[in-house]
């Protein structure tokens, strides 16, 4: 069988941003299912590939760029960057200082790399280390703080993840690609739908219910 024929075959570029919030770990646990507690800063960028098959004849490479967070002022951050088309944006869930810099990161983001129609691109907002967090006591924000807060900085999602436990990285990568993968097909097709992934069963939620 000729694997070129009925395959449709993409190739992504989803930028991993944040200071040190557990990026490389959410990476290390999505692509080779494993979690060290040792502490070693990522220099420059380091790179993975996941391979998705979102449907029988639908494969997503992501090429994720696990961008270091000391990169934060650097001038190499444009050149990361470019042609990026989605964005993962990690704060640490146990240091509140994570997620009052989320603000400024997704700004950098929107005017550093826009899609093809010079839209953002879009972003998922990962409140990572859940695992360390009491469930009764919860880690400052409700859920609907957290719904308002993406729709007023434009994420398209969020998710509480755990890098530890393997907890909602793949639905929060899924999220991401589901969007990007709308608008690939939508922009392809010059506004067509004949490819819908509009349907619900197609995309997964967000755990927080979300924007
Ligand atoms: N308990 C817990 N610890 C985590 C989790 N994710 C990461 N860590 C720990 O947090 C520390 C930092 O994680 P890294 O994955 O290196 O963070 P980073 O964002 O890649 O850091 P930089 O490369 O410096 O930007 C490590 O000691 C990890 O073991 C998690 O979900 N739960
Ligand atoms: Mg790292």
């Amino acid at each position: 069988m000729n694997e070129t024929s009925n395959l449709n075959e993409y190739l992504y570029k989803v930028l991993v941003i944040g200071v040190t919030t557990g990026k490389t770990s959410i990476i290390q646990q999505y692509v080779h299912g494993i979690f060290s507690r040792k502490y070693k800063a990522t220099i420059g960028v380091d790179f993975a590939l996941k391979v998705l098959n979102v449907d029988e004849e639908t494969t997503v490479r992501i090429q994720l760029w696990d961008i270091a967070g000391q990169e934060r002022y650097g001038n190499m951050t444009r050149v990361y960057y470019k042609e990026a088309v989605g964005a993962l944006l990690v704060f640490d869930v146990t240091r509140m200082a994570t997620f009052e810099a989320v603000i400024k990161w997704k700004e950098d983001v929107d005017q550093k790399v826009r899609t093809k129609d010079d839209k953002p691109i879009p972003v998922v907002l990962v409140a990572n280390k859940i695992d360390l967090v009491n469930e009764k006591e919860g880690w400052g924000k409700t859920e609907e703080e957290m719904n308002q807060f993406c729709k007023e900085h434009g994420f398209i999602g969020w998710f509480a993840t755990s890098a530890k436990e393997n907890k909602n990285i793949g639905k929060a990568t899924r999220h991401l690609v589901d969007h990007i993968l709308k608008n690939d097909i939508k922009h392809a097709q010059n506004g067509g739908d004949g490819f819908n992934l509009d349907d619900e069963e197609d995309v997964e939620k967000p755990s927080g219910g979300c924007c």
